[in-house]
């Protein structure tokens, strides 16, 4: 079952085109990572689906209609990149708050507990870190029991640890049926998280397939070494770094420049071969 659908959406602001011509579905149990450079559209995208904004051209459809549909919405839990919360208001009284909108809410011990929010039931809002503030705006999106979540760069300003517990909830979210759709500049957090990347730059679709896919499409590979002296020129390099004594060779056929580098009499050692990090693949995306 399709749970959000974009058709050839396009949205500009006056000159600026922030979506242009994109087609993607996400069907229920998907946890999909949308990824992409600053400005790509990822978060006009994110509004479109869930009803803030209305596309200039081509259609959005959210559980099966208009997601500007309140009827539409009441499965929809959605965290925006920027939240405001009401200062004075304690943590319970606002997860309180917004479950009254719902007809069959997440107990508030519930919610708080699987967001590592418990010690802070009584903390007004208005007295809580960033990083407090953002994983209660992100367990908000969950009070209502969606079946879709999207979380507009859910662990930004997060330490390791609160992201870490944060995707432990997503993960449980998801584990339990919930469809999930985030966006995020920690790369990392999509390898971790997502089983399909989505890659947006331009306001367009450049990649969507696995993660693993993704990286794979890139064709490259880092050959690693430590060398005394240069590594002469070889073929199907694509590009060369150094970092300290390590030498890296990017290249298309690891097997090949292996060989090369044998063949070549180089006296290397500590090999290490591994496939392009997501980044490096996103990289090379976006770059085009
Ligand atoms: N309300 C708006 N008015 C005018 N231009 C806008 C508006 N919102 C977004 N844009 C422009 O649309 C483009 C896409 O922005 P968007 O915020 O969707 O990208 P993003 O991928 O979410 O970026 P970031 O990762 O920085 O949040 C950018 O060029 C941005 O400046």
């Amino acid at each position: 079952m399709i749970l959000a659908r974009a058709e050839k959406v396009s949205k500009r602001y006056g000159d600026t085109t922030a979506v242009d011509g994109v087609s993607l579905d996400v069907a229920a149990g998907e946890l999909v990572g949308l990824l992409g450079p600053n400005g790509a559209g990822k978060s006009t995208l994110v509004q479109l689906f869930t009803g803030q904004r209305r596309p200039t051209g081509g259609r959005v459809e959210l559980c099966g209609g208009d997601p500007r549909d309140p009827a539409h919405r009441r499965r929809l839990g959605v965290t925006p990149q920027e939240t405001g919360l009401p200062q004075t208001l304690r943590v319970g009284e606002v997860v309180d708050f917004v479950a009254r909108h719902y007809a069959d809410p997440l107990g508030r011990a519930e919610l708080l507990t699987r967001f590592g929010l418990d010690d802070l039931v009584r903390r007004q809002t208005g007295g809580l870190s960033g990083g407090q503030k953002r994983r209660l705006a992100v367990a908000l999106a969950f009070v209502g029991r969606p079946q879709i979540v999207f979380l507009d760069e859910p662990t930004t300003g997060l330490d390791v640890e609160a992201r870490r517990a944060l995707w432990d909830a997503v993960r449980a979210f998801h584990a339990d049926g919930g469809t999930v759709v985030l966006t995020s500049h920690y790369l990392e957090e999509i390898e971790a998280l997502a089983t399909r990347a989505v890659v947006v730059g331009g306001g367009r679709v450049l990649a969507d397939d696995t993660v693993d896919a993704v990286r794979g499409s890139v064709g490259r590979r880092r050959v690693s070494l430590t060398v005394a002296g240069g590594v002469p020129e070889l073929p199907g390099v694509l590009a060369v770094e150094t970092e300290g004594d390590r030498t890296h060779l990017y290249t298309a056929d690891a097997d090949r420049t292996v060989r090369d580098l044998v063949a070549a009499r180089v006296p290397f050692h500590d090999l290490e071969v591994r496939p392009t990090s997501l980044e490096e693949a996103f990289l090379t995306l976006t770059a085009v």
